[in-house]
């Protein structure tokens, strides 16, 4: 079943995101300017975290009739309205195009073929340009799929960026690390210029860093989990999309923890990773808004 017949890739449908400092009229602005255009809202959902001028949050999704040829006099009409009154940011998505999305990997399997599965059954909306890897484990299986698999290694940092670089960019909307197990260079996200999300194998801020099971035995947790956070240079800490856990006991050895937690990191990264194509993320204050 394809993405568009799940209901996930919309024909001429968009979503519109708006988020900035709260005031009256700003709902009323909007529909009043997609209305202008024939656009039939057919949802929306919104957040203040403090009406009296605090931050205000909106997606609005609406059908339009041949939305791509319209969007360009849409984006005039709604700048024009609400730039001089409104301290605010927004923007469209075309919900009937697939994000196209680069995997990074590295010798976990479990995260990189749940995400291939999930795509080839029309659960993602989003197309997998390439895989690229620093090992070459997953080369053969990823190949068997009809996807690229690109092997960089990373003994020299700053040749395998470029190299990364090279191949992503102008290609790729999204890169995905599903557990791809080398810190990116502040510089290389600068550069690259599109969102990274990233699956942690931990319930962060718990055991930010490498091993996350082994410190989660070491320290005799009850609960296990992942978290899917969008990139940046401080590692792990970036802004968190979804979080799960699972229940964990003396009776579990590390490696039983990272078995357990594997479904968990499934899960959650596949749900964050949906909800960043369907644009239903905003980002605010080092956090995230999920619509
Ligand atoms: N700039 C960022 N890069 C990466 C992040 C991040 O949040 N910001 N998340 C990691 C994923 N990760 C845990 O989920 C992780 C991967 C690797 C290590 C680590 O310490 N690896 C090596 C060092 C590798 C290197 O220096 O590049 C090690 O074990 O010593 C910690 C956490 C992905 N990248």
């Amino acid at each position: 079943m394809s993405p568009r017949d799940q209901g996930l890739l919309l024909p001429d449908h968009a979503s519109l995101v708006v988020h900035g400092r709260d005031q009256p009229g700003i709902v009323a602005v909007v529909a009043s300017v997609l209305a202008r255009h024939g656009a039939n809202i057919v949802a929306l959902d919104q957040h203040s975290d403090d009406p009296a001028g605090g931050a205000f949050f909106q997606r609005t999704v609406f059908h339009l009739a041949n939305y791509a040829a319209c969007h360009p006099l849409l984006e005039q009409e709604l700048d024009a309205a609400l730039a001089e009154d409104f301290d605010l940011e927004w923007r469209f998505t075309d919900l009937s195009v697939p994000k196209r999305v680069a995997i990074f990997a590295s010798k976990s399997d479990h995260c990189l073929l749940d995400l291939i599965w999930r795509q080839r059954r029309g659960e993602l909306p989003m197309t997998i340009s390439m895989v690229v890897s620093n090992h070459p484990d997953m080369a053969e299986d990823v190949r068997g799929f009809g996807i690229p698999f690109f092997l960089v290694p990373t003994q020299d940092k700053a040749a395998a960026e470029a190299e990364h670089l090279r191949l992503l960019q102008g290609n790729v909307d999204l890169v995905v690390l599903a557990r791809y197990m080398q810190i990116l260079s502040s510089p290389f996200l600068e550069a690259l210029g599109v969102p990274v999300i990233n699956i942690h194998h931990s319930f962060l801020p718990a055991f930010i860093g490498a091993a996350p099971y082994r410190k989660a035995k070491e320290r005799g947790v009850k609960l296990i989990g992942a978290t899917a956070h969008y990139v940046t240079e401080d590692l792990d800490e970036g802004p968190i999309i979804e979080q799960d856990v699972v229940r964990a006991s003396h009776r579990d050895s590390a490696a039983e923890l990272a078995r357990r937690g594997a479904d968990v990191e499934r899960q959650v990264l596949s749900r964050a990773v949906l909800w960043h194509c369907q644009d239903r993320v905003i980002l605010h204050d080092r956090q995230t808004i999920v619509f």
